[in-house]
């Protein structure tokens, strides 16, 4: 079975800190374009906690994302092939260095944590020519999963050369502003939605009612 295509006019949905192969599976049929997976053992999401590597290698409809906060390259690259990843995303204080190196093996999406104030171009200039995809996230205590609202507006004025992931505490009711921002030039680069937190009823365990009916409603917006 071929994993999911992605959306070309509209934008993508990834749901991250999946856990449970029901729900994975049930994400999968809902037309879902990318679904995370936490490898960061201090996270409630962790997902070794709940599935082991073969079971989730065995997963071929859907593009699985690997998450990472700092891990060595032997970690990821021994993921990649255990789990047989489609994508790894980034989330700790991995150096430009580091996402090429990773890059060498698989697409890369650099999650950057911003937060008030930030210089959005400073940050992510040195990583534009080394990975495939960034993602902003808002920066807090811990390295993500936090719910914390990302303010979309820091990305205004600010060229993003490579298609990004939107991330950071988004939640239902947050459709109609996705909409407003998906008609703003930062939006130019956005390849889509990424959820978390805010769609679970427990860490790692989603409320697949919510999550379906705000996938549906992405799918009815576009740039
Ligand atoms: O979800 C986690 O536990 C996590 C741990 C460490 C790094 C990243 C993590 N999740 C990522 O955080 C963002 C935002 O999540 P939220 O919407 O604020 O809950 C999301 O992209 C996850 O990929």
């Amino acid at each position: 079975m071929q994993q999911t295509q992605t959306t070309p006019n509209g934008i993508n949905v990834k749901v991250c800190g999946m856990t449970q192969m029901s729900q994975i599976q049930e994400l999968a049929e809902t037309g879902v374009q990318f679904m995370g997976m936490i490898y960061y053992p201090k996270s409630p999401r962790y997902v070794y906690n709940f599935l082991k590597p073969e079971n989730i290698k065995a997963i071929n409809n859907i593009n699985k994302v690997g998450v990472f906060v700092n891990a060595t390259a032997d970690e990821v690259i021994k993921t990649i092939d255990e789990c047989r990843l489609h994508m790894v995303q980034l989330h700790g204080d991995e150096t430009p260095k580091f996402c090429e190196k990773i890059a060498d093996y698989i697409s890369v999406v650099k999650a950057f944590r911003i937060s008030e104030g930030d210089n959005v171009r400073w940050r992510i200039k040195d990583y534009t020519d080394v990975c495939d995809m960034f993602l902003f996230d808002t920066d807090g205590v811990g390295y993500g999963g936090t719910g914390k609202k990302f303010s979309w507006n820091i990305l205004s004025d600010v060229q993003i050369k490579k298609p990004y992931f939107l991330s950071g505490g988004i939640e239902s009711s947050d459709i109609d502003t996705i909409n407003d921002f998906m008609q703003t030039e930062s939006a130019k680069s956005l390849f889509a939605v990424d959820i978390n937190s805010k769609f679970e009823t427990s860490p790692g365990i989603k409320d697949m009612t919510l999550v379906k009916e705000f996938y549906n409603n992405v799918q009815k917006l576009h740039k």
